[in-house]
């Protein structure tokens, strides 16, 4: 997103205060701000993580509230599915998964353009998204992930074509792009395993859960200093009469984002202190580079939670060799690129097969993704045979990885 493109938020942000949304709790009955945020939080462009997301408005400490978003501003499947002829076509379909209909209500809702009532919202989502099935390499090579996505679109396409979607809207491109939005943008609802697009809300980028301490002192200052703090909530949520349970539920709750019922608003918590300026940033959850790369697009130069194992190369159950963060990341984005096949068709469990492990290793060591793709070239012959055993498809698959990566002009199995 440009710098020039935040001028554009504008109309989006006041909407958003109609609805509710709101960084300060002085304001969030009347709503008739002209901005939902500015008071904690503010819209701002970070290009060393996340590009747009939402900084501190002002100092700020750990555990305070500083975003509410009224359950009725929240994109579920539920609300959207008010829409009666919406409905009554889903209904038809009912063999659909629950992600493909919220796929499916995504789309419906675009075609809606301004009618829609989540117009101002829809307008300001990404137009496109850079995870793994979406990179064009992952389109036309990753054989699983088309499959994957195709065949789900052409699942739901009797149900869109009822529904009389513009033909942009009925394309895969158009499918991925919705998958991708709901992949890459949803958050957690108690009542819905399909989660929920919540506007700005979602402006919160990632950094991984784990690093900051929960100390109680925090929550003694949070709940008598937050700017979204209203006298009848902080009685009713005082901590001074809590059983444990409930104490330790607060802690919790208090230094990250969550539906609250308590509030019928989707509520987020400063997970640290934050400096005016400073990026706001969100936990998604835990994930390992691998799994960020596939679902959000990006890598974290330091993620807690690739330590110790060695998940972040697919689903191998590996503690072998170390590898350095850049070389890791490196790798990881070629082969995000180029190998995701392998990494898709590899066995889940490769202990015991020392060829193998011995290629994973090497695979580990490589200092840049030439080198590694020439160690594949090389090792082809090895891998084809280890795998010839389980699957002819999966030979099929490291040759096609190979044949991308082999310098013109080399032959299969040449060295
Ligand atoms: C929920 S959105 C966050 C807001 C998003 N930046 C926007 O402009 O709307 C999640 C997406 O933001 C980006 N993102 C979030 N955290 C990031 C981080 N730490 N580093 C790089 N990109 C990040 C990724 O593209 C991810 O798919």
């Amino acid at each position: 997103m440009e710098e020039g493109e935040l001028e554009t938020l504008e109309g989006f942000l006041e909407w958003a205060a109609a609805l509710g949304i709101s960084d300060s709790i002085q304001d969030f009955q009347s709503r008739k701000r002209k901005s939902c945020l500015g008071n904690s939080l503010a819209v701002s462009i970070f290009p060393d993580a996340g590009g747009r997301g939402l900084g501190a408005a002002r100092d700020l400490r750990k555990g305070e509230l500083v975003l509410r978003v009224p359950k009725s501003a929240l994109l579920t499947r539920d609300s959207i599915l008010k829409d009666v002829i919406l409905s009554s076509a889903v209904n038809g379909h009912l063999y659909l998964s629950p992600t493909q209909i919220m796929t499916v209500c995504l789309l419906y809702e675009m075609g809606k353009g301004k009618n829609s009532f989540w117009y101002p919202y829809l307008k300001h989502l990404p137009r496109s998204y850079e995870i793994l099935a979406t990179s064009d390499d992952a389109i036309w090579t990753t054989e699983k992930a088309i499959s994957k996505a195709e065949s789900e679109w052409k699942r739901a396409n009797l149900l869109m074509q009822e529904l009389k979607l513009k033909s942009r809207l009925l394309s895969l491109r158009a499918w991925i792009w919705a998958s991708a939005t709901i992949s890459s943008r949803t958050l957690h609802i108690p009542w819905d395993d399909v989660g929920c697009l919540c506007p700005v809300g979602d402006l919160f980028n990632y950094a991984a859960p784990g690093e900051e301490s929960n100390g109680i002192e925090n929550v003694e200052s949070l709940m008598h200093s937050s700017s979204l703090q209203d006298h009848s909530l902080s009685t009713e949520h005082s901590t001074d009469n809590l059983p444990v349970e409930r104490y330790d539920a607060h802690i919790q709750r208090l230094t990250d984002g969550r539906f609250d019922e308590d509030f019928g608003a989707y509520c987020f918590y400063a997970r640290n202190k934050y400096k005016k300026g400073e990026q706001v940033l969100l936990s998604y959850g835990t994930y390992t580079n691998l799994e960020l790369l596939e679902h959000y697009g990006f890598l974290l130069k330091e993620n807690p939670n690739d330590k110790g194992q060695r998940r972040s190369m697919g689903h191998l159950a590996y503690s072998g060799s170390q590898l350095s963060v850049e070389n890791e990341i490196s790798v990881l984005k070629w082969i995000s690129q180029n190998c995701h096949v392998i990494l898709n068709n590899l066995p889940t469990t490769v202990e015991g097969d020392s060829m193998l492990l011995c290629t994973i290793d090497k695979i580990l060591n490589f200092r840049n993704p030439m080198e590694l793709g020439e160690m594949l070239c090389r090792s082809e012959s090895e891998a084809c045979a280890f795998l010839e055993a389980s699957s002819l498809q999966k030979k099929k698959m490291v040759l096609s990885c190979c044949n991308a990566v082999r310098p013109k002009g080399q032959l299969n199995g040449g060295n």
